[in-house]
């Protein structure tokens, strides 16, 4: 079995187990995380079927292992965990793929369907968990990946047992993260929609064409990442901000290093200012195709404390800010049948802070506009992505954090934190992977967290 030679893979020596791995989305994963340097033990009932996409795994110099399992039965599980790891060597990434639905409404008491789609969606994610999560703990080292679906997030008639044992998936990934990530354990699900199946083998993360992207809030932190990295994936890139003067250093590393950006004065919270931003873009660089609206600014303090002008500033560049830009690009976007618009939330748009209320407030606000723009023009080519991130070391976070002087507040929060947080890198290819997927995919929302700050 060969394996990959060149170590600049960035999984290059990982183990990684796959199931329900000989067709559609599994197959396309073990192909992807071969392809990527992980030395792949393939898991399915079709044993046939999975040494053809072994040996496909082969001929492009992977490493792969097909291993007959059935997931409902513990037993088989057991033993694939056992052979990939006298194999290959101990698991470090386990994706839990392996499900079945049948579309049939309840009361027609299909019975027997119910007990297979528990026994594979439910009984089997446990099964495999159950076979790696203690040697991944004693290795302070693993990621679960388990492939949840839309279904995991909202009803849909035909597949309410489906639906259940994605909801199952969802509760127990999100209280298994709590328990493990101070093991060095991650734990993250997939929400597909519909999958047309057989893959698609087009490595995502480059841009077709050079875009034309518009980042607010670019001068530093977050909107300065995500602007380098667009530059360097091909877009050109208008940098908007109040502080221009780092706007233009960051202009200067970007066309040192070959790309294209232009750094653009604008107060987003001045509707004026951001429809001169966008005509000037588009007079420089061309139509606008992505939009990211990333400016943003949170206080620290508790309502009662009453600074209602801080409430105002941030309901101004949260709220009113991301309402012009997308009002300056949403026309365009749709008579050009194309656009992106990727909005950045935060972890604080899906649970509540103690201190952030109003932040909090703006960041739920951006959701559920988003969910209802992402519904009207999704007709007309557009997309809308919600990022979502948890703590990232930026100057903002770190401003907030040293020089809070909300007493309550103080005793919630440390600076600096007593984990890892994240890098505005991150951030940055979260975005460069949303739009830099096909047009028909829409990648509605990120939710990305420091391992030991999970929801
Ligand atoms: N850091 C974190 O932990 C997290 C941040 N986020 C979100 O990420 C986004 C960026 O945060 P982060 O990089 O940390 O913040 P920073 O404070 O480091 O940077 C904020 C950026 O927004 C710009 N900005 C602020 N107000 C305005 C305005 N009125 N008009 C134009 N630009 C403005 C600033 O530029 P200038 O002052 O030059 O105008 C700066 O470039 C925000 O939306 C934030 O809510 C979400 C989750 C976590
Ligand atoms: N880290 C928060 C801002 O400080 C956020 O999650 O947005």
């Amino acid at each position: 079995m060969q394996s990959s030679t060149r170590d600049d893979k960035p999984l290059y020596g990982k183990v990684a187990v796959v199931t329900g791995a000989s067709s559609g989305i599994g197959a396309a994963i073990s192909r992807q995380l071969a392809a990527a340097g992980a030395k792949v033990a393939m898991a399915a009932r079709r044993e046939n079927l999975l040494k053809k996409i072994q040996d496909e795994i082969s001929k492009e110099g992977g490493a792969a292992l097909a291993v007959r399992c059935d997931v409902t039965n513990r037993a088989e599980v057991k033993e694939l965990i056992q052979h990939t790891e006298s194999t290959l060597g101990p698991v470090d990434i386990l994706v839990n793929n392996a499900g079945i639905w049948v579309i049939r409404c309840m009361k027609n008491l299909h019975e027997e369907e119910w007990d297979q789609q528990v026994d594979v969606n439910i009984k089997g994610v446990l099964n495999c968990i159950g076979a790696v999560i203690s040697g991944m703990c004693e290795r302070k080292r693993g990621h679960i990946v388990n492939m949840s679906s839309q279904s995991g997030k909202t009803p849909l008639v035909g597949i309410a047992v489906y639906t259940g044992s994605k909801f199952f998936v969802e509760g127990m990934s999100r209280t298994l993260r709590q328990e493990v990530c101070k093991d060095g354990v991650r734990v993250t699900c997939i929400q597909p929609g519909e999958v047309e199946t057989p893959g698609f083998a087009r490595y995502l993360m480059t841009m077709e064409d050079e875009q034309v992207a518009v980042v607010t809030g670019a001068s530093c932190g977050i909107g300065a990442a995500i602007s380098r990295q667009l530059a360097a994936a091909g877009a050109k890139v208008a940098m908007a901000a109040r502080r221009v003067n780092l706007l233009k250093e960051i202009q200067d590393d970007i066309s040192k290093e070959g790309g294209v950006a232009l750094a653009v004065k604008c107060d987003v919270t001045n509707r004026a200012e951001v429809k001169e931003l966008i005509q000037h873009t588009e007079s420089t660089l061309g139509p606008v195709d992505i939009l990211v609206n990333n400016a943003g600014i949170w206080v620290i303090r508790c309502m009662k404390n009453l600074h209602e002008e801080e409430w105002d500033q941030q309901v101004d560049v949260n709220i009113k800010g991301v309402l012009n830009c997308i009002g300056a690009v949403i026309s365009g976007m749709c008579e050009r049948k194309r656009g992106h618009i990727v909005n950045m939330s935060s972890e604080n748009g899906m649970k509540p802070a103690v201190g952030f209320a109003v932040y909090t407030g703006s960041k739920f606000f951006v959701e559920g506009m988003s969910r209802t723009l992402r519904q009207e023009v999704c007709k007309d080519g557009v997309r809308v992505t919600c990022i979502q991130p948890g703590d990232v070391e930026t100057p903002g976070l770190a401003t907030t954090l040293t020089t809070m002087d909300d007493e309550q507040c103080k005793q919630l929060y440390t600076y600096p934190f007593p984990y890892p947080v994240l890098e505005p890198e991150v951030i940055a290819q979260t975005v460069l992977y949303a739009v830099t997927t096909p047009d028909h995919v829409a990648v509605n929302e990120i939710l990305v967290q420091p391992r030991e700050g999970p929801l």
